[in-house]
């Protein structure tokens, strides 16, 4: 594994015959992270199962340690996290990489804390707004800044939130909103969460992050729409057991799909509760996908759909993704980017949606590209799917597969893919 991941580049040779075989999925990255948080703010000890270990999980790991929590790792999938059920003020700013949960999750559990508390990441995440969360928490009283809306954050806590009504615009990320839920739990007083403004992206994400705060013991009710109602009840510690990570799978799916073949994940698409499992049945109808794609409950699997659209047999729209201008990278100009460099105008933006021509013809040329990936590992992983069936893609740094998915080049030699 850890060679594919010191290669400047990776070029995929392409496949002669459909890929078979059985993988072991990693663990979802957004349960992950939720759960080491959650566990982290209930007092004794969790046993997190089937966890995904990658640089977005390696990131809240390292954050909670600095703030006094004991995790441990026995093995390639567990966490171990003993708490005293509080965060203390770490002695040095929390780094947090390129992790989008980590950074909006523990920016609003240390509404909670005492002191100063910097939380930073990297370059790239220095481009990720977070200032409607920063907004939201400055309503509640807490002393919060970002620079220009986006990383570092700078905390003076001073203690525990009261409680009451927080309101947040989640119309840039539904993590905003995620992030409040959770630490509503942990306030003196029970708190009503309510959106404002724009609709959020994809609410699914909500659901997963109210299923794991009940999972840890809290009582959370919808009022309506756009409200819940968060019980002052903290988080209990429990052993906890994380299902697969369903934006992974949509890349085995598309795999698949694209060499018909078969490959057993081990968990049929309608047992996930993750939102990205719905792409599977967009997935199931290549190579005639609809014309029109609305992607805003499926976000993280919009990179890998794209691609396979790229060899459906008709044109393929892809609407409601505004939001993945600002994720890793700028999704939508990076996917319009790279397939243009397979055949020029493969895909273009118009305003806010992707345009994939689709060109059935392209499965065996010699088409040679240098795929950019952005420090993205979501363009890496789909623009592979092509590369499954056109020669000569390079996909330049397959490292940065290494935030969600370290083992993804692994698990696809292990279907039979071998790399120039
Ligand atoms: O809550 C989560 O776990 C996530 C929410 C989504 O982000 P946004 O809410 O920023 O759209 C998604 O893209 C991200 O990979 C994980
Ligand atoms: C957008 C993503 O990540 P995050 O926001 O959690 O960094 C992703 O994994 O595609």
């Amino acid at each position: 594994m850890t060679d594919f991941l010191k290669r400047p580049s990776l070029t995929p040779i392409p496949i002669e015959q459909p890929l078979r075989g059985r993988l072991t999925l990693p663990g979802s990255k957004s349960i992950t992270n939720r759960a080491l948080l959650l566990a982290a703010l209930a007092k004794g000890s969790s046993r997190l199962s089937g966890a995904l270990k990658s640089a977005d999980t390696h990131w809240m790991a390292e954050a909670l340690r600095a703030m006094g929590v004991v995790v441990e790792e026995p093995d390639d999938s567990t966490f171990v996290v003993h708490s005293q059920g509080r965060l203390q003020t770490p002695s040095a700013p929390l780094f947090l990489g390129n992790a989008g949960t980590a950074m909006r999750f523990l920016t609003a559990a240390l509404a909670n804390s005492e002191g100063r508390v910097v939380v930073d990441g990297d370059e790239h995440m220095h481009k990720r707004p977070i200032e409607p969360l920063v907004r939201a928490l400055r309503a509640l009283g807490l002393d919060i800044s970002a620079s220009n809306g986006c990383p570092p954050v700078t905390i003076e806590g001073r203690g525990r939130l009261k409680g009451g009504r927080m309101e947040i615009d989640g119309g840039l990320s539904s993590q905003y909103v995620s992030a409040l839920l959770m630490v509503a739990a942990c306030a003196e007083g029970p708190c009503e969460v309510a959106l404002l403004g724009s609709e959020i992206g994809a609410r699914g994400y909500i659901d997963l992050t109210l299923a794991a705060m009940r999972a840890f013991g809290a009582e959370v009710e919808q009022v309506d729409e756009a409200t819940w109602r968060v019980q002052p009840t903290g988080y209990q510690a429990r052993d906890f057991a994380i299902e697969p990570d369903a934006s992974a799978a949509t890349y085995l799916w598309a795999a698949e799909a694209l060499s018909g073949g078969a490959i057993d994940l081990g968990m049929p698409a309608s047992e996930f509760t993750q939102p990205d499992a719905r792409a599977k049945a967009l997935i199931d109808s290549f190579p005639d996908m609809p014309a029109l794609i609305d992607g805003a409950q499926m976000q993280d699997a919009i990179p890998t759909l794209a691609v396979l659209a790229a060899f459906n047999r008709t044109p393929v729209r892809f609407t409601g993704i505004a939001n993945l201008r600002v994720k890793e990278c700028d999704r939508i100009a990076a996917l319009a980017t790279e397939l243009s460099r397979i055949r020029p105008g493969l895909a273009v933006e118009e305003g806010d949606d992707l345009l994939v021509a689709a060109d059935p013809n392209l499965a065996g040329q010699h088409l040679p590209a240098r795929i950019e990936t952005y420090a993205d590992h979501r363009i890496a992983m789909s623009f592979a799917l092509a590369a499954l069936k056109i020669d000569g893609l390079e996909i330049l740094d397959p490292a940065c597969v290494s935030k969600t998915y370290p083992g993804y080049w692994q698990a696809l030699a292990q279907l039979g893919v071998r790399y120039r």
